[in-house]
């Protein structure tokens, strides 16, 4: 199989030949979403939908639009859909399908070199990744992050790295993404958040990305600054069963959890002051 980037470059160009009319995104504000969630006690969560990718064993069938359903009913902020085909079995007609189906903000998760990409469908926010810009074949991140702008879009641009953090901070990037995992060897460290998220000013919004497995992975991205978190895999083909709805709230509570448990704990040692 040709490498992520390549396929990118090819589809970019497919596109350019197409001229397709240019998007006038009519996007819902993802930062209020993360504001509404955190108002009613729910740990913000991107959802995503990605029906394989080259870390996966097979693909899923599942309808989309089910599966995005329930990922909202389980209490998601946002949805993250997948459009690369080669690699994700993403599609657009998947992403257009959900977007009318749900009444959350829905991100475009593809690997978008060139303008013309940004044609392709419409989206609340898209997603740039810092590594796979400003190289030869593509185009300039802040170009991109302004012509991304002027659609209407939201823009989440992801990093990996402390340099690819000061470069997106550098193009204007009102919200990060850092990436757990390292998109060259495929491998997930958590600490990549927890070291990397320390220099992201107060003031961008934050997401912890990738390998966010366990309640206590969420507690932790949390702690080291996340405003919100995005995870696929744990939510679709969790160890724990394959109940989306379940698995995404188990997430979505774990702070109100977290904090009822040390309150029962509080209560049992009172308990025990008392007889004692
Ligand atoms: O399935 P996970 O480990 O929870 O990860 C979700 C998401 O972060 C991951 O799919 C992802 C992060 N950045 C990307 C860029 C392109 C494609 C996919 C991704």
């Amino acid at each position: 199989m040709r490498s992520i980037l390549d396929a990118a470059r090819e589809r970019a160009a497919a596109r350019e030949g197409a001229s397709d009319e240019r998007i006038d995104a009519d996007a819902q504000s993802l930062t209020e979403a993360f504001e509404r969630a955190e108002a009613d006690g729910r740990v913000p969560v991107i959802a995503e939908v990605k029906p394989t990718s080259p870390t996966t064993d097979g693909e899923r069938t599942d309808d989309p639009v089910e599966l995005a359903e329930s990922m909202v009913a389980g209490g998601a902020a946002a949805l993250s859909v997948l459009t690369e085909p080669e690699h994700f079995g993403g599609s657009t007609d998947a992403l257009e399908r959900i977007r009318a189906a749900v009444d959350v903000p829905v991100l475009r998760k593809d690997f978008v070199v060139r303008e013309a990409q940004l044609d392709a469908v419409e989206a609340d926010v898209l997603l740039l990744i810092v590594r796979f810009l400003d190289e030869e074949g593509t185009d300039d991140l802040a170009d991109l992050l302004t012509a991304a702008r002027e659609r209407g879009f939201q823009v989440l641009v992801e990093a990996h790295t402390a340099s690819e953090v000061e470069r997106a901070l550098g193009a204007g990037a009102e919200i990060v993404g850092v990436n757990n995992r390292d998109l060259a060897k495929l491998e997930v460290d958590l600490e990549t958040f927890e070291t990397v998220a320390t220099e992201v000013p107060e003031n961008v919004t934050l997401i912890a990305e990738s390998g966010i497995a366990t309640t206590n992975d969420a507690l932790a991205m949390r702690e080291a600054g996340a405003d919100a978190l995005l995870v696929g895999s744990a939510i679709v083909d969790a160890a724990g069963g394959s109940d989306v709805e379940a698995n995404t709230r188990r997430l979505v509570t774990a702070e109100s959890d977290a904090t009822a448990e040390t309150a029962a704990d509080a209560d049992t040692d009172a308990e025990a002051d008392t007889q004692s």
